[in-house]
Parts: structure tokens; sequence; C-alpha cells
């Protein structure tokens, strides 16, 4: 179900009341990290507090769009897909929303396996199977050169924002989780290995190597036909796992994938 028909101006904040906004909500299969080919349905929220100048959900962040849904209907669309166990809670920020802990809840109690896409900077208590934290490094700041809507204005908020060490410890701590950066070039490895290593210092939990992905930079084919080889060789000269975006390398950018 894809949805563009609401704009909405500011998405920064939680949006109060009952249910949530929803940018699109389908089926298809997991495409990243270690549950990389599971069949899940996936429920996009909208609105984000950074903006990533490579997002690949562009109408979550830089310019959100959603209709707005209760909770029972989120719901009942996610039963509609019978074959389906896992459920994907992404946007956006899913975690932004207050309302994400009651709709896991929901689909816990109708026993579903619950994945969140997280970039981190938010912590909540709620029945969450996997964590799938992806803190969000330096590369990632929509600089005056790499904006893809205005001249670098986010860029102070983003950078002040990214990084929470103790979210990611306390998220690390209470679920299980993986840690998945996407990675431009070689040149992020050092800030790669010095955030694990806060996270190790923060939290109780043991952050294993195979619990870091290593993941390319690329909305396109083509972005990752340019950088897979090298991310995959990055993986392995520093012990981390690859994962890939199956998605992409199987319908591109194809909305509803
Ligand atoms: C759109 S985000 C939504 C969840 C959350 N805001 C986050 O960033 O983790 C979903 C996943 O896509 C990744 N992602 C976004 N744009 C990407 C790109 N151009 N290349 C590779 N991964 C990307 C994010 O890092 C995250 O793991
Ligand atoms: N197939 C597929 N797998 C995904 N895994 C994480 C996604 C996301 O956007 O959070 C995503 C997505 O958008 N599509
Ligand atoms: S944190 Fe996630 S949704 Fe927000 S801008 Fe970055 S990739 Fe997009
Ligand atoms: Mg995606």
């Amino acid at each position: 179900m894809p949805v563009n028909s609401t704009v909405q101006s500011e998405t920064d904040r939680s949006i109060d009341g009952e249910g949530l906004p929803i940018n699109e909500l389908f089926y298809s299969l997991q495409g990243e990290g270690e549950l990389a080919g599971v069949p899940s349905v996936f429920v996009r929220t909208s609105g984000c507090n950074l903006r990533c100048w490579f997002c690949d959900s562009y109408h979550t962040s830089w310019e959100p769009s959603h209709t707005q849904m209760r909770l029972d209907e989120i719901v009942d669309e996610v039963e509609s897909y019978e074959q389906a166990n896992h459920v994907v809670l992404t946007g956006g920020e899913p975690l932004i929303h207050e309302d994400a802990v009651t709709l896991l809840e929901r689909l816990d109690e109708r026993g579903y396996h619950t994945t969140v896409e997280t970039n981190g900077t938010i912590y909540r208590d709620a029945p969450i199977d996997l964590a799938s934290i992806s803190p969000k490094l330096a590369s990632s700041t929509p600089t005056a050169e790499k904006d893809p809507k205005g001249d670098g204005e986010w860029a102070d908020r983003h950078e002040s924002r990214r990084l929470d060490i103790e979210a990611l410890a306390e998220l690390v701590d209470t679920y299980e989780s993986q840690l998945k950066f996407v990675v431009t070039d070689e040149e992020d490895i050092p800030e790669i290995e010095s955030i694990v290593e806060k996270v190790r210092d923060a939290a109780w939990t043991t952050v294993r190597d195979s619990d870091v992905l290593l993941m390319p930079e690329g909305m396109t084919r083509d972005d990752l036909d340019e950088r897979r080889n090298e991310v995959a060789e990055l993986a392995i000269e520093h012990g981390y796992r690859y994962t890939p975006r199956l998605h992409v390398d199987l319908w591109n950018d194809a909305p509803g994938t």
C-alpha cells in the first residue's frame, strides 16, 4: 500500500493520538541483516529525527508523507498477508512515535516476530525480537554539497543527534540486536571501530564482531555495483559481517519492495 496523499511539513516530534503515520505497508523479503531472505511484512512510519543525505526513504524524512492509520487497521492489514510470521517496523524513525510500542505489543500478542529498524538514537521498552540498529556515521551528514534538498540546513542538527551511546547500549542490553552500519568507503572504518568500542564499554552485553554488519551504501543497483565488493573486502579484512541489500539486488529501487 504505497501512500503519498497527505504531505506533512515537519515531523520531528512524535505524533500524538491513536495510531501511526504510515508511509507504506507491504509484503516482501527482508533484504538486510541477519534475517535477510525471510518473508516479512514491512510497516513504514513517516517522520525522522535525522536527515541522512543518502536516505532511501526520502518521503519519510526529507519530505515526509503519510496516511494516519489506526493501530487496528495496521494490524488487520498485516494479518491480510497470511503467509507472514515476521513484521519489520521501519521508517523514518519508528521509535519517535509512542504508539509504535502499542503496535509492537499487539503484534507480539498475535505471535509475530518483530524486527525494528532504528537509527539507535531513541530507546523504548517494547516487545522487540530483533533491534536492527543502524548508527549513523559522519559520512551520513547532509553537508551543503550533499544535501538532497537545500543548503545543508540540517547538517548541525543531524550531527548533534546522530549518536547517543547510552541509547545504543540500552538497546543492545535489552534486545537481541545487530549493529548495521551504512558504509560509503574505507574511511568509515575507524569511526565504526570507535563506536563499537564505546558501545562495548557502555553495555553489559557482549557485542561480537559478527553482530557488527557492514552494508554498502546504495539506493540503486548501479550504486551497489560500485560499492558492494569494496565493502565485502572491508568486512573480510576487519572480521565484521557483510550484509547485502537483497531487495535492491532483486528489485532495484521499486516502491513497495
Ligand atoms: C530508511 S532506514 C529507517 C530506519 C531508521 N531510520 C534507520 O536509519 O535505521 C532503514 C535502513 O536503511 C538504511 N539506509 C537508508 N538509506 C540507505 C542507503 N542509501 N544505502 C544503504 N542503506 C541505507 C538505514 O541505515 C537503515 O538501516
Ligand atoms: N525488502 C526490504 N528489506 C528491508 N530491510 C530494511 C528495510 C528498511 O527500509 O528499513 C527494508 C526495505 O525497505 N525493503
Ligand atoms: S535515520 Fe533512517 S529514516 Fe532517518 S534519514 Fe537516516 S536513513 Fe533515513
Ligand atoms: Mg529500505
